[in-house]
């Protein structure tokens, strides 16, 4: 049978109208709107805004409906995901000036904090894309959880989600009192879209479907208490990456960069985009820092080393470590272990162990 490639809103708001909760006849639809839809490969991904307090009680009749969605034709599998908003005061950041403190995970405007039990956020950003943000992301994650600290790891990047990968957890997250459980791997929590949905679908997702689904990563997941929460987010310095960074409050921000000038030049575009949302830059990682021949242990500077620390004196933000370019860090990373606990005593290990203990360090006030 012929496939159709596309699936349109209407049909899915039809089916949403059509499946009522048996205690209050009441659809989806009555409890709020659809914010977007997308058919991949037989994958359908429906993002459905609703209030707040009203996501805790929908699971029931999301279950059926997501069973009717799989009735469309073309639709192999259906995942319905619940968001919710914020309003727009709550998500703006607050506002210090000069030489910025560290920021705080309270909105300035006295709302309840986002992420009660979480007493800081840090975001993993990079300038372009393919840098190794997300390799630094995770072992970053899983280094400042060896410090000795509760750890939750978030992925944002989410137009190419990775970390479950990278983490080597590929499980679907469990559902407990309408709360997602973050899955647990190596000493850290840890909780990605493409845990949820398929990766290609995600990849697809525009505007409100993909800020809704952060949001509901950020406040629907089972956290709990943390002292940091590491965000993965999206290569780039664009509209995505801004409005994230101040929907998301941020007690700071970790830059990755390959020395490459080229990487260097959208690394400082990172470095301007926090400085604009009043985030600090807790500093710059230089990836692929250097080439380390695994036979004769000669280092070669394919990029020309040293990049980044340069670029971090001239901007004036520290310098956290620089990072080899090693084939075992690919090979980890591929296999789900990340790096830091697959080979310890190697270059990258060691470096990605001295960068968590600086930023650890670094979070200690607000801890
Ligand atoms: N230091 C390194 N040595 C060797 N391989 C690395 C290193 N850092 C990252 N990689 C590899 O490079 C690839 C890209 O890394 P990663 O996915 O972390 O980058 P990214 O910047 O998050 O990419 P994207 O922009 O697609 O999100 C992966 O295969 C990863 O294993």
């Amino acid at each position: 049978m012929a496939q159709p490639s596309s699936i349109s809103s209407q049909d899915v708001a039809h089916v949403l109208e059509s499946v009522k909760d048996p205690h209050t006849g009441k659809s989806l639809l009555d409890h709020g709107h659809l914010e977007g839809c997308s058919l991949t490969d037989g994958k359908l991904s429906v993002a459905f805004a609703v209030p707040r307090e009203h996501a805790k009680t929908l699971s029931a009749i999301c279950d059926t409906a997501t069973r009717q969605l799989e009735k469309l034709p073309g639709v192999q599998s259906a995942s319905i995901i619940l968001t919710s908003h914020r309003s727009a005061g709550a998500a703006t950041q607050p506002k210090t000036a000069g030489h910025r403190p560290l920021g705080g995970t309270t909105p300035a405007d006295g709302n309840a904090p986002l992420l009660p039990g979480v007493k800081t956020i840090i975001a993993v950003a990079s300038g372009k894309g393919g840098v190794g943000k997300s390799t630094t992301a995770t072992n970053l994650a899983v280094g400042l959880g060896l410090e000795g600290l509760k750890v939750g790891l978030l992925d944002a990047d989410i137009h190419g989600p990775s970390l479950h990968r990278m983490l080597g957890a590929t499980g679907k997250p469990e559902v407990v009192d309408g709360k997602l459980q973050p899955v647990e791997a190596w000493g850290i929590k840890a909780v990605s879209l493409g845990m949820l949905v398929d990766e290609k679908a995600a990849m697809i997702w525009r505007g409100p479907m993909v800020m809704g689904a952060i949001n509901q990563l950020l406040t629907d997941v089972a956290w709990g208490n943390l002292d940091v929460m590491v965000v993965d987010l999206p290569p780039g310095t664009g509209d995505a990456q801004l409005s994230l960074t101040q929907k998301v409050p941020l007690t700071g921000a970790v830059i990755v960069s390959t020395p490459q000038d080229i990487a260097l030049i959208d690394a400082r575009r990172g470095v301007t985009m926090f400085e604009k949302v009043r985030v600090p830059v807790l500093g710059l990682i230089e990836n692929m820092s250097y080439f380390c021949c695994p036979n004769c242990g000669h280092n070669t500077e394919l990029f020309g080393h040293g990049g980044a620390r340069k670029e971090a004196e001239a901007m004036g933000v520290p310098f956290l470590g620089e990072v080899p370019l090693l084939a075992d860090i690919r090979a980890s990373g591929d296999k789900g272990v990340p790096g830091i606990i697959d080979a310890p005593d190697s270059e990258g290990a060691k470096a990605w162990r001295h960068i968590a203990h600086n930023v650890a360090k670094m979070l200690q006030p607000k801890l």
